[in-house]
């Protein structure tokens, strides 16, 4: 029974980072510093606003000690209109500075966001696909949307809450030190239980946190998954077993949410309880100090409603140490896949060689590669050289690396020995740019975009042609390609053709993947084996129209059938990492027998196929295009 789509732990995140959480954060520096001075500007308006609430007690304690201690005639109120104007005073610009902090910090927190974002996607367009063999979408959804909003709270929000609190409490424990004198060495005395308890909390939520945010992605992945695979779920009636699985993810986070919010709780709880209980004890000692004579009452009164405004960020701490912890692992996450390398890049801008003019010829010397974590390379010592304007067919049995080996031709991946020259040139001392317009792929599986069918067949074209040599290639292209059917969609070449271009069958999306690689007009194609759904006169017929359209490009070939093999000038056969043989169909039929056994494997698996009905566009129907 096939299992149901779940979580991946070979392709989930790796573990957490083990730089501090100051340092951690800080490497958002680079990317903030455009939106500091907003930033920062914000944080002067916060700490403004909390020193206003500071200075309230003080306005209070000068009322309490000057006139309510001298006492007050009936008429001689104007004494309580000074203090009533500063108090009155001190909550408004309490208030605007709040209402200021928010306007400056709003826009630099979205700004900081978007940037972010790009420069995620920009790596993650860049890494190779052996990197994205390895990721989930999910993880990478989570990284790129949940985890960066988070990051945006923070910065706007947490992190200056965070600072103001911490200097709240500094400030205000100085004041209270400065007020009343011993009574503020045993209220800061509370700050033993409170650091300890903060940095026992942080170890810990820490660890739930990074869990959290890994167990979202996965089950955005499950989501991702089921959804992209949801025929193949419908169709083996696996909806319910894919429910459950998704369920027990679902109920997994939800137990670490519940861990989390726990956690957070008890920190609150303890943070609140703690300076209550100092308090308490302050009252005792303070009014055992009042009526002793060593402390004003006017200074008793001061040191509490200080104390009462030092609680809040005291309090509020266990949110904003969760904040910032959450924060901290979005901040590994997003550096996770962002500093991961990118094995495949151009020359240095002195050592790039441009690709000048040229008919294609293709040579590769000695060739290996092997695949991250696996034992043994697939390719190992490949000799093949394709001449200019030929098209050659690559056969092997399944597995034995002809997708891996059409992958380094636009450098998807680079050979781990040998080289891949395009008219004389190596391809890793070009720039990707100049090789990925001097080669263009059709693959088996094709890709379509969310965009109409005139974008996705002109998206190897360069924009800067002229409109009448675009729309040129295109016409041409849907024509070689046979995807003439293109024209009877509702909007015709406008018509946008949904996600992936599943509305399409797939005869129809390989057609249009293959519009594009001819629309590119590049010097070597490399089909791999782009024609597998359509019928054998239909695959007959584009051949036909490819070899007059590319006279003179350099064709590779991955081939399946036996009628792509015949259609070939030439024939390389793959084996055991090594082009064994390379011929005419013809020749290498009558000289070589692990190439005539491999056509008769051919032959046997097309005849098995060969019965299935086509589609008037000739689409072969398989499970999924019925
Ligand atoms: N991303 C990857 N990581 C590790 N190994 C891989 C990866 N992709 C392919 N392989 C392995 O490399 C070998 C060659 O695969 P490849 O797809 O190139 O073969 P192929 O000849 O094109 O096969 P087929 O004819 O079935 O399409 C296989 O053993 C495969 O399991």
């Amino acid at each position: 029974m096939p299992p149901p789509p779940s979580p991946s732990p070979a392709r989930s995140a790796p573990a957490g980072s083990q730089l501090g959480t100051v340092a951690s954060v800080l490497r958002l520096l680079p990317y903030v510093r455009p939106a500091l001075p907003r930033l920062i500007a914000g944080l002067a308006a916060s700490l403004g606003a909390s020193l206003a609430a500071l200075a309230i007690p003080r306005v209070l304690q000068s009322l309490v000690e000057g006139p309510l201690a001298t006492g007050l005639s009936a008429d001689d109120r104007t004494a309580l209109l000074w203090p009533t104007l500063a108090v009155l005073g001190l909550g408004v610009a309490e208030a605007g500075l709040i209402l200021l902090r928010r306007n400056l910090v709003m826009y630099p927190g979205t700004r900081v966001e978007a940037v972010l974002r790009t420069v995620l996607f920009r790596h993650l367009l860049q890494l190779p696909p052996a990197f994205h063999d390895r990721w989930s979408g999910g993880q990478l959804l989570s990284r790129s949307m949940a985890d960066l909003g988070l990051l945006r709270r923070w910065l706007v929000f947490g992190l200056l809450q965070l600072v103001v609190s911490l200097v709240t409490i500094v400030v205000g424990v100085g004041i209270l030190l400065a007020t009343a004198g011993w009574l503020g060495v045993v209220y800061l005395a509370g700050a033993v239980p409170v650091t300890v308890i903060a940095y026992r909390f942080s170890r810990r939520y820490r660890v739930i946190a990074r869990l959290s945010q890994d167990q979202s992605g996965d089950l955005a992945n499950t989501v991702e998954e089921s959804v992209h695979g949801i025929r193949v779920l419908k169709a083996f009636g696996r909806g319910d077993a894919a429910l459950e699985s998704f369920s027990d993810q679902a109920e997994e986070l939800r137990r670490t949410e519940i861990r989390k919010a726990g956690n957070q709780a008890t920190v609150t709880t303890s943070l609140q309880l703690i300076p209550e209980l100092t308090l308490a004890v302050c009252l005792i000692l303070g009014v055992w100090l009042a009526a002793d004579g060593q402390i004003s009452v006017g200074a008793l009164v001061a040191f509490f409603l200080t104390a009462a405004v030092i609680n809040g960020p005291v309090v509020d701490l266990g949110m904003t140490l969760s904040m910032t912890l959450n924060a901290r692992t979005a901040v590994d996450r997003f550096f996770e896949v962002v500093e991961t390398p990118n094995p495949v890049t151009d020359p240095a801008p002195a050592d790039a060689e441009a690709l000048g003019p040229g008919d294609g010829r293709l040579v590769l010397r000695g060739v290996a590669f092997r695949y991250e974590d696996a034992p043994e390379p697939v390719l190992d010592g490949v000799d093949l050289e394709l001449p200019a304007g030929t098209t050659t067919a690559l056969v092997g049995l399944t597995g034995s690396g002809k997708s891996t080996l059409a992958m380094l031709l636009p450098r998807l991946a680079d050979v781990t020995a040998g080289s891949v020259e395009i008219d004389g040139h190596d391809v890793r001392a070009l720039s990707r740019h100049d090789l990925r317009r001097a080669v263009a792929v059709a693959f088996e599986d094709p890709t379509l975009f969310s965009a109409s069918v005139r974008e996705n067949v002109l998206l190897g074209v360069d924009d800067s042609l002229p409109d009448t040599v675009r729309d040129r290639l295109l016409h041409e292209a849907v024509e070689v390609a046979q995807a003439t059917f293109v024209h009877d969609l509702p909007q015709g070449l406008e018509t946008r053709i949904g996600e992936e271009g599943l509305s399409l069958s797939g005869g129809q999306r390989q057609r249009l993947a293959l519009a594009r690689a001819v629309a590119a007009r590049p010097r070597v194609l490399v089909l791999d084996d782009p024609l597998s759904a359509l019928d054998v006169a239909t695959e007959e017929a584009v051949t036909a129209r490819l070899r007059q359209v590319l006279a003179g490009t350099t064709t590779l070939v991955i081939a399946h059938r036996p009628s792509t093999v015949a259609l070939a000038d030439r024939v390389a056969v793959l084996s055991q990492g090594r082009v064994s043989a390379v011929g005419t169909h013809r020749e290498l039929l009558d000289t070589d027998d692990h190439y005539r056994s491999i056509i008769s494997s051919l032959e046997q698996d097309w005849d098995a196929t060969a019965h299935d009905t086509t589609d008037p566009h000739g689409a072969r129907h398989t499970e999924d295009t019925q």
